[in-house]
């Protein structure tokens, strides 16, 4: 049967990337995905959003929301510095699979720990299976319809403090309305639109940031 296009994105970066080699990686899924065929990772434009809010913050604990094929757990875990620990949850286990062979092309098996499952189901446990006491830095790109719940279950489980930063893709594109509602309205948080492009086009998409005030 024909590969996925999941697939097809990891035979690139194998075949044309530097094993060990994040920005190789990373420019390899690009060009990839710009000129031969369209994935939705957070992309160039986005990502040097992306690297600007956590190069800043130079965080320690990381979570991040929807792996993909894991070109944003590349983008962020080659910016961390030692000891700090990036936590990346996958739904679809054939995205999961993909983003393993990419973290681990990227050598950054050590820095990016990669959970399968929905994001309802382990935020819960993140504290008792992971040790985690709050994160520094969530980067949200899963269910776009999930962010609120899944913000409201951080506040919930307390894995926010003073400061912890959340920024979110696509709160234009596909967008999040609710979200960005509840984010830019709630006292608990200081928020501010990054915007670009969706992915690889032309078309309007956004970064949101927002820091929890606690
Ligand atoms: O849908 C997007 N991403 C989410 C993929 C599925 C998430 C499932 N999932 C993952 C972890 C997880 C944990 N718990 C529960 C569920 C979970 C997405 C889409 C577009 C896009 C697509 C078409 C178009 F025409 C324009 C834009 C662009 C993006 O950048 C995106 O990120
Ligand atoms: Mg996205």
């Amino acid at each position: 049967t024909r590969t996925t296009r999941p697939q097809r994105l990891l035979k690139a970066v194998q075949d044309r990337a530097i094993r060990g080699n994040p920005k190789s990686v990373i420019s390899v899924i690009d060009h990839y995905c710009r000129n031969q065929e369209w994935a939705m990772n957070v992309g160039d434009e986005k990502g040097f959003i992306l690297d600007s809010v956590v190069s800043e913050l130079n965080p320690q604990t990381v979570l991040e929301l929807g792996t993909y094929c894991g070109y944003s757990a590349v983008r962020i875990g080659r910016l961390l510095h030692s000891g700090a620990r990036l936590l990346t949850l996958e739904f679809n286990p054939d995205y999961a699979a993909v983003a393993r062979e990419v973290i681990s092309w990227a050598g950054l098996e050590n820095t990016v720990q990669l959970v399968e499952g929905a994001s309802g189901d382990w935020i819960p446990r993140l504290r008792e299976h992971f040790g985690i006491h709050t994160f520094d830095f969530i980067f949200l790109d899963h269910w776009k319809e999930g962010y609120l719940a899944d913000i409201k279950l951080l506040e919930e489980c307390r894995l926010l403090r003073k400061g912890t930063v959340l920024l979110a893709d696509n709160v234009v594109c596909p967008g999040a309305p609710d979200y960005l509602e509840y984010v830019r309205k709630s006292p608990l948080y200081d928020s501010r639109y990054f915007k670009s492009h969706l992915e690889y086009t032309k078309a309007e998409d956004g970064l949101e940031k927002s820091v929890y005030l606690g």
